[in-house]
C-alpha cells in the first residue's frame, strides 16, 4: 500500500490502496465500526473509504477495509469530510507549498487524491489571500524530474538569472539627500507577479540569453490580465450578472455529459461529450472549433469541488518562462514537462467590436484573436469581438507561431452565455512538450503559400505579411497579417 512519499502531514489521511472492496452481504452493519481513517478517489470523483473496526480483527491482525458506502452510517462520513476540510486549512495555514512531484506521477488515478492530500484547492484560496508584498518569493517547490538545468524556478526571485528591471523613477534619481526617498517603480516583472499570484495562477518568470533587454518591451502601463477580458464601456460581457441566465447542472460529480444540464447550452448539432479526461486533460473528442462549456458558478458541483468539467477557468498551474527567441522576438515556454491535452491558459486582453479592427494601429495587429467560434455570416458584426492583446494580456500573447505547432486554442465558455460570442481561448498542448521546449501555435493552419512559377513561399501573401522563421520542414514560408 504504498504512500505518497512526500506527503508529511497528516501521514495516514489519504492514501492509495490495492486493496479490493471485501463483501459483507448485510453483516457490515452488524460490526461497529469506529470510523474512517483515510480516503482515496477514483477516476470518475468517487471517494471510498477505509473504515476501522472497533474491536474485530482479521487473523492477520488488520483492522481495517475498505467501502464506498455506508448507508446505516452517513455520519461517520460526514465527520470524516469535516476533518479532512479542517486538516486541509491547517495545511495551507502552516505552508501554501505544493510539492509537484506527487502530481506529476504516471499513475494517473491517484492524481485526485494526491491533490486532496496537499490540500491544493485550500492553498490557492489561501494564496488569493495573503498579502502579496510580503511574499519573497512564490511558493511551489517544484521537484520535476528530467527538467533541463537553466530552470531558475527553485531559486528565490532575488537570486533569478533573468534580469530583473528596478527602474527609479526620474524624481528619486534627482531627488536631494533631505528628501525621503521616492518610491522605486516596480519591475514590470514584479507587476506581473502580483497579478500572477492574486489569480492564484503559477509563476512567470523572464530569461533573455540573447541581449541585453531585461524584459518583453510592452507599451508603458500594459495590464496584466492573468484570466479575465477587459472589457471596454459599451460591451456588456454579463459576467458579473450573468447568473441568473446561466444553464447550470444539479449533478454532484458531472460524470454524464448526457444529463448534465449545463451542456444544454451546447447547439443542438454537437456532441454532448465532456473535453476533458478524469486528470483534467483536454481529450480531443471535441472537433475543432466546437466550443466546451464548463460548469459555471450556479452548478450544484461546485459544492462538491471535484467536478471534471472545470478546468480552463481553474488557476493556471503550468510555470511559464517569457524568453528571448533568436529570431522571432520574445516567446513562452513552460519549465515544467507539460503532457499532452494540458491546459496550459487562456487568451486575455482589451475586447473590441470586430469592425473597430480595420482602424487599430498596426503594431496591434499580431496580438488581436477572433471569437468567432459561433458566430455566423449574417450575425450583426456589433456582435462579433476581437480581443486585442497588445496592451492587456498575459503570457500567451507571447506564444510564435509555427507550421508545426504543439499547442492549439479552443473556445470555452463558463461565466457568458455561449450566444454572446464571448468565449476564452485556452491553449492546449496538442502533444507531450519537454521542459523548455517553445510553446508553438500554427496562427493561421488554413493558409496556404501561393505558387509563383512553380516556386511556393516566394512570394508574399499580402503587403503585410512577414517572413516565418519557424524553421520546421513544412514551413509555409509566411505569416499573414
Ligand atoms: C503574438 S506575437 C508573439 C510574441 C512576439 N514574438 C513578441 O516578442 O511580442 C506575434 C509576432 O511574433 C513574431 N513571430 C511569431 N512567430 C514567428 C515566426 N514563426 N517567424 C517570425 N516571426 C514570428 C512576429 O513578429 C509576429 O508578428
Amino acid at each position: 500500500m504504498p504512500k505518497h512519499g512526500s506527503l508529511k502531514s497528516p501521514p495516514d489521511m489519504w492514501r492509495v490502496s490495492d486493496t479490493e472492496e471485501e463483501d459483507f452481504g448485510e453483516e457490515i452493519g452488524e460490526w461497529p465500526v469506529d470510523g474512517v481513517v483515510s480516503e482515496e478517489i477514483d477516476l470518475t470523483g468517487v471517494s471510498r473509504y477505509e473504515v476501522r473496526w472497533k474491536k474485530w480483527q482479521r487473523h492477520d491482525e488488520t483492522t481495517t477495509t475498505w467501502a464506498k458506502q455506508m448507508p446505516d452510517r452517513p455520519d461517520l462520513i460526514q465527520d470524516w469530510i469535516k476533518y479532512q476540510e479542517r486538516n486541509r486549512n491547517k495545511m495551507a495555514r502552516a505552508s501554501t507549498d505544493v510539492v509537484l512531484e506527487a502530481l506529476n506521477i504516471l499513475d494517473v488515478h491517484n492524481i485526485r487524491t494526491a491533490k486532496q492530500s496537499q490540500a491544493i484547492e485550500e492553498k490557492i484560496e489561501r494564496r488569493r489571500s495573503i498579502d502579496l508584498a510580503r511574499y519573497a518569493g512564490w511558493d511551489i517547490v517544484e521537484r520535476t524530474s528530467g527538467s533541463r538545468s537553466s530552470s531558475a524556478d527553485s531559486e528565490p526571485l532575488s537570486s533569478r538569472r533573468y534580469r530583473s528591471t528596478t527602474i527609479k523613477t526620474e524624481d528619486s534619481e534627482s531627488a536631494s539627500p533631505s528628501r525621503s526617498p521616492s518610491p522605486i517603480v516596480p519591475s514590470l516583472h514584479e507587476k506581473w507577479t502580483r497579478a500572477v499570484r492574486s489569480a492564484g495562477a503559477a509563476r512567470i518568470t523572464f530569461t533573455n540569453a540573447m541581449d541585453d533587454e531585461a524584459a518583453p518591451p510592452v507599451i508603458n502601463g500594459f495590464e496584466y490580465l492573468e484570466n479575465k477580458y477587459s472589457y471596454p464601456e459599451g460591451i456588456d460581457p454579463l459576467v458579473a450578472n450573468a447568473g441568473e441566465w446561466l444553464v447550470s447542472c444539479d449533478c454532484k460529480f458531472c460524470t454524464d455529459p448526457v444529463n448534465c444540464k449545463c451542456q444544454d447550452a451546447l447547439p443542438p448539432n454537437q456532441e454532448r461529450v465532456f473535453a476533458y479526461t478524469p486528470e483534467g486533460r483536454f481529450n480531443f473528442r471535441i472537433a475543432p472549433g466546437f466550443e466546451v462549456v464548463e460548469c459555471n458558478r450556479n452548478c450544484e458541483c461546485r459544492k462538491h469541488g471535484r467536478c471534471m468539467n472545470r478546468v480552463a477557468q481553474k488557476p493556471r498551474d503550468t510555470p511559464i518562462d517569457i524568453f528571448k527567441t533568436e529570431d522571432r522576438g520574445w516567446g513562452a515556454r513552460a519549465t515544467v514537462d507539460v503532457p499532452k491535452g494540458k491546459v496550459l491558459g487562456i487568451y486575455t486582453g482589451r475586447v473590441l467590436h470586430r469592425e473597430e479592427l480595420e482602424n487599430l494601429p498596426p503594431e496591434h495587429k499580431s496580438y488581436t484573436f477572433n471569437l468567432d467560434a459561433r458566430e455566423n455570416e449574417d450575425e450583426d458584426p456589433i456582435e462579433k469581438y476581437t480581443v486585442d492583446a497588445y496592451a492587456h494580456g498575459n503570457w500567451t500573447r507571447f506564444i510564435n507561431h509555427s507550421c508545426t505547432a504543439n499547442v492549439q486554442v479552443y473556445p470555452v465558455v463558463y461565466d457568458t452565455l455561449p450566444e454572446q460570442n464571448l468565449p476564452y481561448l485556452a491553449f492546449v498542448a496538442t502533444a507531450n512538450i519537454s521542459a523548455y521546449d517553445e510553446l508553438l501555435l500554427d496562427y493561421d493552419p488554413g493558409f496556404v503559400p501561393r505558387e509563383v512559377k512553380g516556386k511556393r513561399k516566394a512570394v508574399p501573401p499580402s503587403a503585410t505579411a512577414i517572413r516565418c522563421n519557424c524553421g520546421a520542414a513544412n514551413c509555409r514560408g509566411w505569416l499573414q497579417y
